[in-house]
């Protein structure tokens, strides 16, 4: 059975709808956290880092929406600009790597990417969340049918290596199984051509989805 799956645009309607300068600064917002995490304690920076990041966020105050304006509701809101500021995949959240999907396939999704400082764990390696963080995003889109919400529900990672920073990472998931509303999938890393880490999770959309009329 072929998946009916919805990807992210990598920003292209927030482009289209005049986004470009935003789609820029957090562009460069992921940069500031890469420079973060590479300077020594006692930079000279200091000083005036916190002087100039205070007049950006007060800059910012002003414009931000409240919290709860950018919860959708899990029934009604369409998930488009939701998944702008994903903190895998959206191109406006600078925690995002992002990575950028693409169809594997007909039951597949992947992706490629390669992760700087910020998501270092043990040393010259990814933290262990934040490869889960990959596989479980990309796993989901897998299981993601079109207009709908789904959950994880199990991921069991195997971190058969590490998986490096600052090289090119392969991300593939695929669906294995379907039975009724479960939804089993597979998802693998790569790197330098060798599997690196791979999980099997169970995806389910939300037992009290109300009828589309409602
Ligand atoms: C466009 C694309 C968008 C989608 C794109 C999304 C991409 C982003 C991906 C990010 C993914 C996330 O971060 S998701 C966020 C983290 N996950 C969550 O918050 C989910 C929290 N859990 C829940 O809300 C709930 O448990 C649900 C909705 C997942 C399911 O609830 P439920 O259906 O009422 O019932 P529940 O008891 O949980 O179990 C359902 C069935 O699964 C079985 N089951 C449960 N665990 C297992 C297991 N390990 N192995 C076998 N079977 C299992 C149970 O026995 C049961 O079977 P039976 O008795 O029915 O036979």
């Amino acid at each position: 059975m072929t998946r009916q799956v919805a990807l992210p645009d990598g920003g292209e309607k927030v482009r289209a709808a005049g986004g470009e300068k935003l789609l820029e600064a957090a562009g460069q917002v992921r940069e500031l956290l890469d420079a973060m995490v590479r300077l020594d304690v006692r930079t000279p920076a200091a000083p005036e880092l916190v002087e100039r990041l205070d007049e950006v966020l007060e800059l910012l105050r002003v414009e931000i929406a409240p919290e709860s304006a950018m919860v959708p509701d899990l029934f009604k809101d369409r998930k488009g600009d939701y998944m702008d500021r994903s903190p895998v995949s959206g191109a406006l959240n600078p925690m995002a790597p992002p990575v950028s999907l693409r169809m594997d396939g007909e039951n597949g999704v992947r992706t490629s990417t390669r992760l700087g400082l910020p998501y270092q764990g043990p040393p010259g390696r990814v933290h262990g969340g934040w490869v889960a963080t990959l596989l479980d995003h990309v796993m989901g889109f897998a299981a993601g049918t079109v207009d709908q919400w789904i959950f994880t529900r199990s991921l069991t990672v195997d971190y058969d290596h590490a998986v490096p920073l600052f090289e090119e990472l392969e991300l593939t998931a695929w669906v294995e199984e379907i039975d009724g509303r479960k939804i089993w999938v597979r998802g693998q890393i790569e790197a330098g051509g060798k599997v690196v880490a791979q999980a099997r999770g169970l995806w389910l959309p939300p037992r009290n989805r109300p009828a589309p009329q409602d």
